[in-house]
């Protein structure tokens, strides 16, 4: 099976190997070139375009970084549309639901195929195989596609129509967000008042809020180090695009509008590249309190 494959950042490269490692052909692109040449050495073929891509594959998998680079490439001179008729197109970026809809309408238009499938997991379980992915859209080019999703998840769900893997996806990234900054609150509380933080962790690990995120993310938070698996700048774009969610269906959100408050403030301290977890260094300012 050949696939296409637009975006080789964090996850589409991780992504991307992990298709080659298991005997798929993978025709990639990417805006920067030179990310290319990593794949390369794992034996992907490069394509010059967006088009170019689906011209050759008949699947193309995109994973971008938001919805204005979902929309450019496919919308933009040279972009996906230019070759759609008769191919499939499956984007895994996480954008909102009038998005993907966006580009599924305008796909089955031009005689394409569209499954929106973002995932679950981060930079490890991209690289791992171990993704959940959230996919809604064409079921049977969901059924055609499942022998790759295998390949990339350790589960997949088909979720109905078109934005409800979004809408999934959203619904649990900002719940992530927003216990990443209670997370981040109760470590600096430990430590500011005579605990050690490292023992709390020992603690939260024990009990019923036993979770990976924590597990994960607590030792290097206490290192302060945030390499970037899930940049902070992601994370808050899922915010507001949760929020936003929020908005049209008039449901309250305080608790993930004031964590949405600490990510932007974390972008406006230049923290936007590291990790999500880098959120903790918004608490780092000096008090002057007492
Ligand atoms: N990292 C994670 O843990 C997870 C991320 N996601 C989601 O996956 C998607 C990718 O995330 P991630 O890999 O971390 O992000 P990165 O920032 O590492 O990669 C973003 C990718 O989008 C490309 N891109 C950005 N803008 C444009 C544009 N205007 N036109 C064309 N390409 C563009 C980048 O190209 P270039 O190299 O040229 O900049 C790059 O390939 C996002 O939607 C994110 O929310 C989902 C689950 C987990
Ligand atoms: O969108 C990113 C999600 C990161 C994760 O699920 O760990």
């Amino acid at each position: 099976m050949e696939f296409g494959f637009l975006g080789l950042g964090i996850m589409g490269k991780a992504m991307a190997i992990n298709l080659l490692r298991h005997g798929f052909k993978v025709t990639i692109w990417n805006r920067t070139l030179s990310k290319c040449d990593e794949l390369v050495q794992h034996g992907a073929s490069v394509g010059e375009t967006p088009a170019t891509v689906v011209k050759k594959c008949k699947y193309t998998i995109a994973m971008l970084s938001d919805p204005s680079a979902a929309l450019s490439v496919v919308f933009d001179k040279d972009g996906v549309l230019e070759h759609i008729n008769g191919k499939c197109y499956i984007d895994m970026s996480t954008v909102d639901a009038d998005t993907s809809s966006k580009i599924s309408e305008t796909i089955k238009a031009k005689g394409g195929y569209f499954l929106e499938a973002p995932v679950s997991g981060s930079k490890k379980p991209a690289e791992d195989g171990q993704l959940i992915i959230l996919a809604a859209g064409d079921k049977a080019l969901y059924d055609e596609v499942l022998p790759a999703f295998d390949v990339l998840g350790k589960k997949s769900f088909f979720l109905g129509e078109v934005g409800n893997g979004a809408k999934m996806k959203l619904v649990v990234n900002v719940i992530m967000g927003s216990m990443m900054n209670a997370f981040s609150e109760g470590l600096t509380l430990a430590e500011r008042s005579g605990l050690n933080p490292g023992t709390l962790l020992d603690v939260l690990d024990l009990g019923a809020i036993s979770n990976g995120m924590f597990k994960l993310k607590g030792p290097t938070m206490l290192q302060n180090s945030y390499s970037p698996a899930f940049p902070l700048k992601r994370q808050q774009k899922d915010m507001r695009l949760a929020l936003a969610l929020g908005d049209e269906n008039a449901v309250s959100m305080p608790v993930a509008a004031a964590a949405n408050e600490a990510f932007k403030k974390a972008r406006s301290m230049g923290l936007g590249d590291l990790d999500f977890s880098a959120v903790h260094e918004t608490l780092k300012a000096p008090d002057h309190s007492s």
